[in-house]
């Protein structure tokens, strides 16, 4: 029998009076979800995050089911395993860095830790940024920060929304350069939001596109 994959997802979502339908599995590695504007990438995240209802389907990571409509299974998003990475990354503000790290590794369960505070500090380069607090942080390393956050929380999955959208070509390289190594020094596997074709060809063993489809369903 093969193995449950990472991630299985088939759901519609609404959203006013659009619905995104989509269906994939992914396994190791970084799935990217792909398309343009409005395609409905971000409810997609959100939907496997818990943070949006599907109207119909289900999702299952690691052989748990997440979500499924038809038999009444919708579970909280603390019980999801996933560490989400916000597109506006909502660190807060007046809390520094060190205890918007802390609040990750609060919501983790000890079995599922994956890296140490220490070890989260020395894996993103930002054990210099502890005491600082997010206004004062550059794009990169509140990124950086973001990421370490949901790393703490011991998921399962990482999902990660338009990570390197709005940072210019040197610290998106950065950033690249930490996705990979979780992808290969932690074999976490991650879920992608992109509209850039160079980010997806170099990051992403599978792609999903997701289209703005002309007809409301
Ligand atoms: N809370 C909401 N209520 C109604 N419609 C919404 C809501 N959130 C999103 N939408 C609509 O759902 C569609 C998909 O939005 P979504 O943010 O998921 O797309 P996206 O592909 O992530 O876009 P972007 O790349 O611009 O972030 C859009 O038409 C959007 O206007």
């Amino acid at each position: 029998m093969s193995p449950d994959p990472a991630l299985s997802v088939d759901i519609a979502v609404r959203r006013g009076d659009r619905l995104i339908e989509t269906r994939f599995a992914a396994t190791a590695g970084i799935t990217a979800l792909f398309g343009p504007s409005g395609a409905g990438k971000t409810s997609v995240l959100d939907a496997i995050a818990g943070l949006v209802r599907p109207a119909r389907g289900r999702i299952a990571l690691g052989g748990e089911v997440l979500f499924d409509a038809a038999r009444g299974i919708d579970l909280a998003p603390e019980k999801r395993h996933c560490g989400v990475v916000f597109q506006d990354l909502r660190l807060f503000p007046h809390r520094t860095v060190r205890d918007n790290l802390l609040y990750g590794q609060r919501l983790a369960d000890p079995a599922a830790q994956l890296l140490s505070l220490d070890e989260a500090c020395a894996f993103l380069g930002i054990g210099a940024l502890l005491d600082r607090r997010p206004r004062t942080l550059s794009g990169g390393e509140a990124q950086r920060v973001a990421i370490g956050r949901a790393l703490l929380r011991g998921p399962r999955l990482l999902l990660l929304d338009e990570p390197l959208s709005s940072l210019d070509a040197a610290r998106r390289e950065e950033i690249m350069v930490v996705i990979e190594r979780i992808r290969d020094q932690l074999a976490l596997p991650m879920v992608l939001v992109s509209h850039r074709v160079d980010e997806v060809e170099r990051l992403a063993s599978e792609v999903v596109s997701l289209d703005v489809l002309a007809e409301p369903a």
